[in-house]
């Protein structure tokens, strides 16, 4: 345990009250390794706690109208543009990401999803049918489904903590949310605001520490009938087990091992830095980066050439440097994994063509101890490898070439995740033919990450359980009644 001397230490927030903790984890920061926080260590304990402020929230939180609600989240977002700036130099500094990445997306996504659910729930209709012959006449209603579980990951700490938050009270419940241990400030920052901004005490809980410690706790606790969770399948997997008993419902936004398909009609002056960035954007560490890419056969030379040239322009630096485009990764046991990868691709008899290994990395002398890595590009490797199977989560991508377009789709297709593709072509009706038979919950076709929040968001097969969106964020975080009326 490190020293306690102006580190900074986060409580939990339950019922509307920061609240210390008996044991605290390090958290540490990526850039330079030193530990900087303390995080709660919370337990059964703590989780007991948030359940009785959660429910004793929930009759006067979930009978407000939606407009009511609406205020609130309006009232929250507006608070979290405030303070854009702090909250952007605080997710940098806790993550490792760069502190342009913070200013122009996570934080004003986090900004925007309370925005955006804050219009949507004043939207939502329900169904009603007739049934003349028998004098009848039905319709179905919805309400909140009581306490939400919200378990979030470490790679967007704000963004996806808040694309959870939202919906769920929105549409009427109480929260208990635990970020990943490995970043919990910002979310402890935007407890300071909840009280300012309306949200009535037991409504949003919070509640750090580890997963299996704090996380389980939530998880199988018998009064949260609902647990949204994103981060790693072999996570989901414990977490379904655990839900299992209680019939919970739940939702699972997981990994992925994204493929990128180049066809030789492709505009390569677009489609380069792109794939650089969605290879690389926040050191490889989002679900939906690129690390396969297939490349039609007459365009592999010129595109490897290129996309080699543009990978090595791609700054690593310090996160507080606004001219770096990528930072550090989250750990150290975190770099070390992205490195065996690379260990092993090389045994394999693979090429690395720049990055680790092959290329110098230069950091400022109190940094030599940060998790950075440069960006490598892997090639000359098997479809059968662990690096093109396994998703590595960090700033590697793997590149090879393909012939045709059945053979490419069923390459692509044949991992156990089904995320997210892209597709670049100029043929429109060869992208509509192959995005719709890629086993992907998301495909984007020259281009990437651009998001539409009103639509269903999520994997297939191993990515997950579920979508995430308007509606669909609507449907899970509420529960569905058909009434029959006799006339
Ligand atoms: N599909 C998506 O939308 C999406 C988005 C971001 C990240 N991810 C995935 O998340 C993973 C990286 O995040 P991570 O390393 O934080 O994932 P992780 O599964 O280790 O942890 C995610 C969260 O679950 C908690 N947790 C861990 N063990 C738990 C347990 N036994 N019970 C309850 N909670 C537990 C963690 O403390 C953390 O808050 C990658 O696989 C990435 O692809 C998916
Ligand atoms: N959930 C979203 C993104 C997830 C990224 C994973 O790392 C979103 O954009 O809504």
């Amino acid at each position: 345990m490190a020293g306690t001397k102006a580190l900074l230490t986060l409580e939990n927030f339950i019922n509307g009250k920061f609240v210390p903790c008996n044991s605290y984890i390090d958290s540490y920061d990526p850039s330079t390794g030193d530990v900087y926080c303390r995080v709660p260590n919370s337990g059964k304990e703590e989780i007991d706690a948030a359940v009785e402020a959660a429910r004793a929230a929930f009759p006067g939180w979930s009978a407000r109208s939606p407009q009511e609600r609406s205020q609130v989240l309006h009232r929250l977002a507006d608070l979290l543009e405030q303070s854009l700036e702090e909250l952007a130099q605080a997710e940098s500094r806790d993550q490792g990401k760069t502190i342009t990445l913070a200013r122009t997306m996570d934080i004003p996504r986090s900004v925007q999803n309370f925005r955006f659910f804050a219009s949507s729930i004043l939207h939502h209709t329900s169904e009603c049918t007739q049934m003349d012959h028998m004098g009848c006449l039905h319709y179905t209603v919805r309400a909140p489904v009581g306490i939400a579980g919200l378990i979030s990951p470490w790679n967007l700490p704000l963004y996806l903590l808040t694309w959870k938050v939202a919906p769920a009270i929105a549409a009427g419940n109480t929260v208990i949310a635990k970020p990943s241990e490995l970043t919990s400030v910002t979310a402890w920052m935007m407890c300071k605001l909840l009280e300012r901004a309306g949200v009535p005490p037991g409504v949003v809980n919070i509640v750090f520490g580890t997963g299996p410690r704090v996380g389980e706790a939530l998880v199988s606790h018998p009064e949260v009938p609902l647990i949204s969770f994103t981060g790693s399948q072999p996570t989901a997997e414990r977490i379904t087990q655990l839900s299992a008993p209680h019939c919970k419902k739940l939702s699972l936004e997981l990994g992925g091992k994204n493929p990128a398909i180049i066809f030789e009609d492709a505009n390569l002056e677009e489609c380069i830095p792109t794939t650089v960035k969605s290879s690389f954007a926040n050191q490889g560490e989002i679900c939906l980066c690129t690390s396969r890419i297939f490349v039609q056969k007459s365009i592999y030379s010129e595109f490897l050439e290129k996309f080699v040239e543009a990978t090595r322009m791609w700054k690593v630096g310090i996160p507080s440097d606004p001219s770096a485009s990528m930072g550090a990764l989250i750990s150290k046991a975190h770099l070390e994994k992205v490195r065996s990868y690379i260990k092993k691709a090389q045994m394999e008899g693979a090429q690395i063509l720049c990055g680790e290994g092959v290329d110098t990395l230069h950091l400022p002398h109190r940094n030599q101890a940060g998790y950075f890595m440069l960006p490598t590009v892997i090639t000359d490797i098997k479809d059968e490898s662990c690096c093109m199977k396994e998703e590595i989560f960090g700033p590697v991508t793997c590149v090879v070439p393909f012939d045709s377009e059945e053979e490419v789709i069923q390459r692509a297709n044949s991992v156990k995740y089904g995320l997210a593709a892209t597709v670049w072509s100029s043929n429109v009706g060869r992208i509509h033919r192959v995005a719709k038979k890629l086993q992907s919950g998301l495909v984007w076709t020259n281009c990437w990450l651009i998001r539409e929040l009103n639509l269903p968001f999520g994997g297939m097969k191993s990515s997950g359980v579920g979508r995430e969106g308007a509606k669909d964020s609507y449907e899970f975080f509420t529960e569905i009644k058909t009434i029959t009326i006799k006339h």
